[in-house]
């Protein structure tokens, strides 16, 4: 275990999306699947070229290359949709992650204003989008709970339609759990398609899948490189991409939940966990339960877990718990899991993450479930300028300016004048031709 301090951590936790780190057995497969050495994006950019210009068939090419299946319909079938059965306590699983995830969003003030007073009136129309796509990743593993995460808020913003895409198994189906749930939530229209083609379908259009005004969710490299190349062409929400969590724990930490907390998020597909501590007995001790909880992991869990682990981990030794504060801020992650003494006292200092797991009682596993808020989270360093999905996320804001003619007498020549020190002579004339004459 290699343990950074100091400066070498500060840069080992220094970064930006676009330092996300390729891992070798993408490459590997970049290279099988293409028969050459390209990168994620120059990968994306292909399939997006290809879907926008031979829509449906391009998608389902893509599909058969890339997840082993080619499915004839791309939309699943009303029939198929309510066919789809899960075991009960699975059912019900999922109705208290709605319950719980649409009770949190609807405490988020997200309504306008309009303001009629002495200059006429001022505000802010606030609307739902129109179209909205849900990408719902399933590469690994189905993440039912995502489709949740991200279609929730945009139903309490007031979006109506909502287009859900998936990669489907082997087999050309969709996972039973992601129908249910899209089921509970009211939503129909589900189709096979993931990874960038995906993307593509919901930005250009294809015959089968509509065009969306904006795409929520997220998903692997692939994923986030294609949401980022076609925003413009519609609207993305942000850029969640693989799975970090940074712990910080002191020596009061367990250990075991340490351990427990990095795997969890370890077994993403491309997960980065971090470590830090004030307590370098802690960090090996925590070393020795992370190989324990490892190889007690099933397959194919332990592989994807120790693929993180062993090829991203970073374990950083800090001298206090204001520095260790100091480099989570630094790297600003998607989770930040405070295990220490008195976790609450360290709140104040947290600036930049997506969200906060405070004491052992909220693991981030949690959170990923049925806390309430959406896991849905920015990553890769975003968490600076961005923010988890939520109400805002699904909803445009349109500026109203009805004034009287009392205030364009009174603030009219102030904009004359500055549109004049611009030099746009006509912005002056048009706020001065409705304003009255000077008799002199
Ligand atoms: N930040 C968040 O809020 C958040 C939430 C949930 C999940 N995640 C992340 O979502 C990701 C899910 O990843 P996943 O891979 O399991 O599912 P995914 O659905 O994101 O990706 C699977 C798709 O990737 C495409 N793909 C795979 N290899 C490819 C290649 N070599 N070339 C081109 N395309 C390729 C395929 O089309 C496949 O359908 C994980 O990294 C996880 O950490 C993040
Ligand atoms: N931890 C993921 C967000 O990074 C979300 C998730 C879904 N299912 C399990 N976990
Ligand atoms: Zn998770």
């Amino acid at each position: 275990m290699q343990v950074l301090e100091g400066p070498d951590a500060r840069r080992a936790l220094t970064r930006t999306f676009n330092d996300l780190p390729v891992p070798d057995a993408v490459l590997s497969r970049i290279e099988a699947t293409f028969g050459e050495a390209l990168s994620p994006t120059q990968v994306a950019e292909r399939i997006l070229a290809d879907v926008r210009e031979r829509g449906d068939d391009a998608v389902r090419d893509w599909t058969e290359r890339l997840d082993g299946t080619r499915p004839d319909a791309l939309a699943v079938s009303a029939d198929e949709l309510a066919a789809a059965h899960v075991p009960t306590d699975l059912h019900a699983a999922i109705r208290t992650a709605i319950t719980r995830v649409r009770a949190f969003y609807g405490q988020q003030p997200a309504h306008g204003f309009l303001n009629h007073g002495p200059d006429g009136a001022l505000g802010q129309l606030v609307r739902p989008l129109g179209r909205v796509g849900v990408y719902v990743p399933g590469g690994l593993a189905p993440l039912i709970s995502t489709l949740i995460h991200t279609a929730v808020p945009a139903q309490v913003a007031g979006v109506t339609d909502i287009v859900i895409t998936t990669p489907p198994a082997r087999d050309g189906s969709v996972h039973p759990a992601i129908l249910v749930a899209a089921r509970e939530l009211g939503l129909t229209q589900v189709f096979r398609a993931g990874g960038a083609q995906a993307i593509a379908a919901l930005a250009y259009g294809t015959a089968s899948i509509p065009a969306v005004d904006k795409i929520a969710g997220p998903g692997n490299l692939f994923v986030v490189i294609a949401k980022r190349l076609v925003y413009g062409q519609t609207g993305i929400e942000s850029l969640p991409g693989p799975t970090e969590t940074l712990v910080v724990a002191d020596d009061s930490a367990d250990p075991r939940h340490v351990a427990a907390d990095l795997l969890a998020q370890a077994e993403h597909n491309g997960a980065e966990p971090v470590l830090v501590s004030t307590s370098r007995e802690l960090l090996l001790r925590v070393q020795a339960e992370l190989n324990g909880q490892l190889e007690a992991l099933p397959e194919p869990n332990r592989g994807w877990a120790r693929d993180s682990v062993s090829a991203r981990m970073k374990v950083v030794l800090a001298a206090t718990l204001d520095e260790a504060l100091e480099l989570s801020n630094l790297y600003a992650p998607e989770h930040l899991c405070l295990l220490t003494r008195d976790p609450w006292s360290l709140l104040g200092q947290v600036q930049r993450a997506g969200g906060v797991f405070i004491g052992e009682y909220s693991m981030e596993a949690l959170g990923d479930y049925v806390a309430g808020p959406s896991h849905v989270m920015p990553t890769g360093g975003t968490a600076r300028f961005m923010s988890p999905v939520n109400v805002r996320d699904f909803q445009n804001i349109i500026s109203v300016v009805g004034l009287n003619e009392g205030t364009l007498r009174r603030i009219g020549p102030a904009g004359a004048t500055l549109a004049r020190a611009e030099g746009l002579e006509a912005h002056a004339r048009a706020i001065e031709s409705r304003l009255p004459r000077d008799p002199s």
